[in-house]
């Protein structure tokens, strides 16, 4: 069991997993898939997908109901689309196993939610005469990694059992303090109780508990943001003090989040390295942004960092 709490920073190991090999082409930087919510909801997934774009997947696409269709093909240009009416649809478009990350939440809706978050998490079979894609959750490279935030995640408030039933070792959950104490309703109660005796229960024992708990790296939202994965690994990365960005309290600021995430995770990270390099360059967009900024500032800030940063 690890101990300590890393403090997240920019470092060479950061540089060399963002940099990108001349000899590849978009394939090879995985195909991102963002489900969107329907008409009238479709700018949170926007916001996420052009995050993950900004970030580096080699392709990013809206999965939006049809419904919803006309608004989102209005608003995109690099950013594709498919129409993704409910779990079967989604079923269908993950035929294509090039879709390596998926993200659901942002916008989402509760129901829709409900519906696609256990297709999402489904093991993909292999193909007849391909072996190899294990049916397993949990034991190796065939699964998608998924990003599950805001309304996948509130959707199972009544029954978070189900959801942790069905993630694995490729999943992140991004929740704020209000979905996190939805989630994991219990611990939240420890780290809000008075402590009687030190140490205190604290964030990072909070965030390790419920990372135990759900089977998969939790990145639990705020000033402080505390990333911890199943085997007790666990950093943070502060957004206070000679990094504090209060601006990045803004609406949609976690869409991008969960969008740079994914968009990592397309990229081919581990799951802890994506939580952890995302919200770094998260909070250092925001800095390198400064006060004004909107949640549609954070991805279009992501070239200035990279340059910064040597990559
Ligand atoms: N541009 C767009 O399209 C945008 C679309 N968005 C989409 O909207 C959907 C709803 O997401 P949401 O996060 O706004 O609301 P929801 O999950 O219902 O929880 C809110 C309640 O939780 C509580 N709470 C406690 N701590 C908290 C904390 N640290 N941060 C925040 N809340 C905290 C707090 O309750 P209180 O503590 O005040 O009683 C609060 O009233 C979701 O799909 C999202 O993607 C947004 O991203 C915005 C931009
Ligand atoms: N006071 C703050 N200082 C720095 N970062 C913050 C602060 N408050 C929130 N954040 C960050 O802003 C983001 C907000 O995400 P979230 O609550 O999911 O908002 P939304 O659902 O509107 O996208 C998170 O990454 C969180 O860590």
């Amino acid at each position: 069991m690890y101990r300590e709490a890393r403090v997240v920073s920019g470092s060479t190991a950061m540089k060399e997993a963002l940099r990108k090999s001349s000899s590849s082409h978009k394939y090879t930087h995985g195909h991102a898939l963002i489900l969107s919510g329907g008409p009238g909801h479709t700018g949170a997934a926007r916001l996420g997908a052009r995050g993950a774009l900004r970030i580096g997947a080699g392709l990013v696409t809206l999965g939006v109901p049809p419904a919803a269709q006309q608004e989102v093909a209005s608003q995109i240009t690099a950013i594709m689309l498919k129409q993704v009416k409910d779990a079967a649809a989604l079923a269908n478009v993950l035929q294509d196993d090039r879709l390596n990350a998926l993200c659901l939440g942002p916008g989402l809706g509760v129901e829709r939610a409900k519906d696609l978050v256990p297709q999402a998490l489904s093991v993909p079979a292999p193909e007849p005469g391909r072996p190899g894609k294990p049916r397993d959750p949990g034991s190796g490279p065939g699964l998608r990694s998924v990003v599950l935030d805001a309304d996948a995640l509130t959707a199972y408030t009544d029954n978070p059992e189900t959801l942790f039933a069905m993630l694995h070792q490729r999943c992140v959950l991004t929740p704020h303090a209000g979905e996190f104490a939805r989630l994991f309703p219990d611990i939240a109660e420890k780290l809000k109780a008075p402590a009687t005796k030190g140490p205190a229960y604290s964030k990072v024992d909070a965030t390790r508990e419920a990372a135990a708990r759900a089977g998969c790296v939790v990145l639990f939202k705020g000033p402080d943001t505390v990333i911890a994965a199943p085997d007790g690994r666990c950093s943070i990365n502060s957004a206070q003090y000679d990094r504090a960005a209060p601006w990045l309290a803004t609406a949609g600021s976690g869409d991008v989040l969960a969008g740079f995430i994914t968009g990592l995770l397309a990229r081919g990270l581990a799951p802890m390295q994506a939580a952890e390099i995302a919200i770094w360059l998260h909070v250092e967009c925001a800095l390198s942004f400064g006060p004004g900024l909107i949640a549609e500032d954070l991805p279009e800030e992501l070239p200035k960092v990279f340059r910064a940063l040597g990559v």
